[in-house]
């Protein structure tokens, strides 16, 4: 999952940027990039780190410019490095030039990339969005298409999750799969700046009122004179006529006060939450405990389903950031046990109901009940707000391989053994799809298998 932002229209677009990826750096902490246009040149900045250490005054000075475009990076395609960092820029030497950063994953990127080398199109990284971006520059300049027709082959030949912005010295436009799996939400803000971004809380933030989502294959284009939203019909590149959302953005990735997909997400959580309570009627715990933060409004459904007082017992450090994202093991172990505290004499004799939205490695839930058992707990009862991950996904989350996935290796039965709690309960398949308004909308494919636009070739 990564995060993306569009500034048009505005003198400090790039600050403005700046800020609109601070919003979203839960979506991508590993590193972060931005190019912006002074109408003429395309100036790009990136490197490897979170938001305020890659982007300080000096950086923001020297990137002067109306229109922006930004990216918080959680690799999925290609490592963790400047050269697969976001934006990529492609100055042609007939002149034109185009930068891009998406969110997302292509499947077909060996393929593609193989018949653009095919055609001496070179590439610095390994990274999805240089492919897109250099598919474009290859239609326009092979073809002689304008931008938006080279967008709308591209969304024939490239399959995958891509929700994405391109800037020209003079336009910026937005696109998004045919399926919309990744958010995508725009609009503009009183003073007529046009921002789009991947959760509507970076553009609450920038202080944009009247949001859309990109359509299904929408290809929007901004430029001085006016906004365009390109005809472009879904149906043409996708099978079924449903979007396919991924399920993981409304219970763990997306920040609780985003709204998209047609759902707030902290009202889909909520949700979730009172769904888990309802295989539990009877259990009578002392203290629901949600696993901070993502599994905060989960928790409160439970206990405002079930009656059960809500207890914030475990504290975290916010400095921390995500620990799933983090590219390595050995890191991903460590900063679990410096993020996660007990509150004193908080647990002793109790009986938990211990709330967390997804199990995956199992990492963090191993150490949180080795945590609140050193406390002094009586019982802990673990429940998870998803159905048990048994498959990776392709589509911009880095669900690692099959055999890191603790449901594959174990049975239900070993993870509550292994983790040491008294019961373990996840949320099945079809109460999640009860907690959505439109769940054939969704992708469920790391819980059931099924992949709405496939799985990935090999590059060799
Ligand atoms: O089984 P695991 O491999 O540990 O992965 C699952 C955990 O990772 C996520 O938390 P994370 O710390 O990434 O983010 P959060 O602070 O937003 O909950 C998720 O909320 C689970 O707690
Ligand atoms: N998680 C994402 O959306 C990642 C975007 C892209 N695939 C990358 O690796 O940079
Ligand atoms: S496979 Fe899972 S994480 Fe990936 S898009 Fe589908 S629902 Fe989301
Ligand atoms: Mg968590």
């Amino acid at each position: 999952m990564c995060g993306i932002i569009g500034v048009f229209g505005n003198d400090n677009a790039g600050r403005l940027a700046a800020v609109g990826l601070f919003a979203e750096q839960h979506r991508g902490q590993e590193s972060c990039g931005m190019a912006v246009s002074d109408g003429l040149l395309i100036r790009l900045h990136k490197k490897m780190g979170l938001v305020k250490e890659v982007f300080h005054e000096e950086q923001l000075n020297a990137l002067p410019g109306k229109i922006a475009i930004g990216h918080v990076r959680y690799p999925t395609k290609g490592s963790a490095t400047e050269f697969n960092t976001q934006p990529h820029l492609v100055e042609t030497l007939s002149g034109p030039c185009y930068a891009l950063a998406s969110n997302g994953d292509i499947v077909n990127y060996a393929q593609v990339r193989k018949m653009l080398e095919n055609e001496k199109v070179y590439f610095k990284s390994d990274n999805d969005a240089e492919l897109l971006v250099k598919y474009i520059a290859y239609r326009i300049l092979h073809y002689k298409e304008n931008i938006g027709d080279a967008i709308r082959n591209l969304m024939r030949d490239i399959k995958g999750a891509y929700s994405s912005v391109l800037c020209t010295p003079t336009e910026l436009y937005m696109f998004r799969d045919p399926y919309s799996i990744r958010p995508m939400i725009w609009g503009k803000t009183p003073e007529g700046t046009v921002i789009v971004a991947s959760e509507s809380c970076a553009l609450d933030t920038l202080g944009v009122q009247d949001r859309k989502e990109v359509p299904p294959a929408g290809i929007i284009k901004v430029s001085d004179s006016k906004i365009e939203v390109l005809d472009n019909d879904p149906n043409l590149y996708r099978e079924g006529n449903c979007e396919k959302h991924c399920i993981f953005e409304q219970i763990y990735f997306s920040r609780p006060d985003s709204f998209h997909f047609g759902e707030n997400v902290y009202a889909v959580r909520e949700k979730i939450g009172a769904a888990l309570a309802l295989q539990d009627e009877g259990l009578n715990p002392d203290l629901v405990v949600p696993v901070p933060d993502s599994s905060n409004f989960i928790g409160l459904g439970y206990a405002n389903q079930n009656g059960i007082p809500l207890s914030l017992g475990l504290i975290r450090n916010h400095y921390i950031g995500r620990t799933f994202i983090k590219p390595e093991q050995a890191v991903r172990d460590e900063s679990v046990r410096q993020k996660f505290n007990v509150l004193p004499n908080f647990f002793n004799g109790k009986r938990i109901v211990l709330i967390d939205d997804s199990i995956v490695r199992g990492t963090t839930i191993r150490k949180i009940v080795r945590l609140i058992k050193d406390a002094g707990a009586a019982e802990i009862h673990l429940r998870i707000g998803s159905p048990q991950i048994k498959h990776s996904c392709y589509y911009g989350i880095d669900t690692p391989t099959t055999e890191e996935l603790i449901a594959n290796r174990r049975t239900l039965e070993e993870i509550r053994e292994i983790t040491g709690v008294d019961s373990l309960k996840h949320l099945p398949l079809t109460d999640l799809k009860t907690c959505v308004h439109c769940p054939e909308n969704y992708c469920y494919a790391c819980f059931d298998g099924n992949y709405p636009v496939g799985v990935p070739d090999v590059y060799n």
